[in-house]
Formats: C-alpha cells, structure tokens, sequence
C-alpha cells in the first residue's frame, strides 16, 4: 500500500485525519514515523498558505507524498479572528482552555444573534512529482457562551454546528468527521489519494 505522510504535531487532529482517511487505500504515517526534520514555523496569511507549507516540506525531508492541514475558527464579531492565529490565540503556551476563554472574554458584549462563526479548514496534498493539490472544508455554527463536551479538541466546546443543539464537543467522532470542516476537506482530496493507490 502506498504510504502516505500526515503532517501534523496535535495529537487529537490527527486522530482525526487517521479516522477520516481509513479506507482511503494507503498506509497513513504520523511524523513520529519519519526521521525528524525542522518544522518551519506557520507564518502565511492565509490557512491555504499555511497548509501547503507544512505538506511541502514533509514530502521535500521524506520523499513520500504528505497532506498537512492549518485550520481554525473565524468569528464573524472579530472579523474572521482568531483565524490562522487559532492555535496561539492566548499566547505561546497553545492552551485550548485560554484560547476558548480568551474568545469568549471577547464576544461578552456581542449580542446572541451576531455570535456566527464557522470552522475553516486548508489542507494540502504534496505528491513526490511536486504536485499540490489545496482544498478547503467550511463548518458554519454559532458560538455558545459557556463551553460543553468532552470530544474533539481546541474550540469544540464552544461551537455549535449548524442545524445542532449540541456543541462540535458533545458530537461523537462519526458524527463531527461526517460533517466538519476538516471531513469535508479530506473528502475533496480522497479521489486524489486514490489514483496514489492505483499501479
Ligand atoms: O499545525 P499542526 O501540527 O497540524 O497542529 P495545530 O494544532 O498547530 O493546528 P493548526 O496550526 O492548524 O491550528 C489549528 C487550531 O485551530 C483550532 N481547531 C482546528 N480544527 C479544530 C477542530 O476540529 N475543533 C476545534 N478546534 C479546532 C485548534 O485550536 C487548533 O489548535
Ligand atoms: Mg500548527
């Protein structure tokens, strides 16, 4: 089976991308796999920028095709904030629990109706030949004010999806990865993964 590179350093995405993309006919390989090699630091303006960057240099230091995805939560009240800065939103110590409280902290005097926001998520494939394929997967919810759920990661328990009551973090894992914002992206690049798998 084709081994296929997944470029990303949390934990509970990749969890994620491994879960979304069984059965996509190739073995799916972690960083901790591949001998390690400096990780540029995720400076692009945009999630597209940022993705290609990080599915880029896995395959250039590996030789094997690699998808990365940057992703993150646009807040309509904060112009698309806190956007590619979703992972560092409280600083460098990358806490889900200060990012969340310091978006809630944020929106306190927004009203209930204008609490819109979607989940954005970039991901790109990198094949040997060089080839990138970038697709992107939008999640559109609203914001709740008091966080709940113990599934997902990051921003899930602030989140409520669309056509939900229930925070991204009360979803189970099938339920989120059918509909959100990185399923829906790995799903545009399955067709590609597939012609990796055929002779
Ligand atoms: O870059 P890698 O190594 O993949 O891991 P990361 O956690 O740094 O990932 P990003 O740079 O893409 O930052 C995305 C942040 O956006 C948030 N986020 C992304 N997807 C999410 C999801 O499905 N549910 C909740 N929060 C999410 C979460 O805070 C992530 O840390
Ligand atoms: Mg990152």
């Amino acid at each position: 089976m084709t081994r296929l590179l997944v470029a990303s350093r949390n934990a509970k995405k990749l969890a994620e991308m491994r879960r979304i993309l069984a059965g996509a006919g190739v073995e799916v390989v972690g960083l901790d796999e591949v001998p390690p090699f400096p990780e540029a630091p995720e400076t692009g303006a945009t999630f597209e920028d940022n993705a290609v960057a990080k599915a880029r240099d896995a395959a250039a230091e590996t030789g094997l095709p690699a998808v990365a995805d940057d992703s993150g939560l646009a807040v309509d009240a904060l112009n698309g904030m806190p956007g590619v800065f979703s992972a560092r939103w409280a600083g460098r110590t990358r806490s889900d629990e200060a990012n969340l409280r310091l978006v809630l902290e944020q929106v306190a005097d927004v009203p209930d109706e204008r609490l819109t926001a979607s989940f954005v998520c970039a991901s790109a494939l990198v094949l040997p030949d060089s080839t990138e394929i970038i697709v992107r997967g939008e999640w559109p919810g609203r914001l709740v004010r008091e966080p709940r759920g113990g599934n997902g990661f990051g921003y899930d328990p602030i989140f409520v999806p669309e056509g939900e009551t229930r925070t991204s973090a009360e979803l189970t894992s099938a339920e989120k990865d059918a509909i959100s914002h990185r399923g829906r992206a790995l799903q545009l690049l399955l067709p590609h993964l597939r012609t990796l798998s055929r002779p």
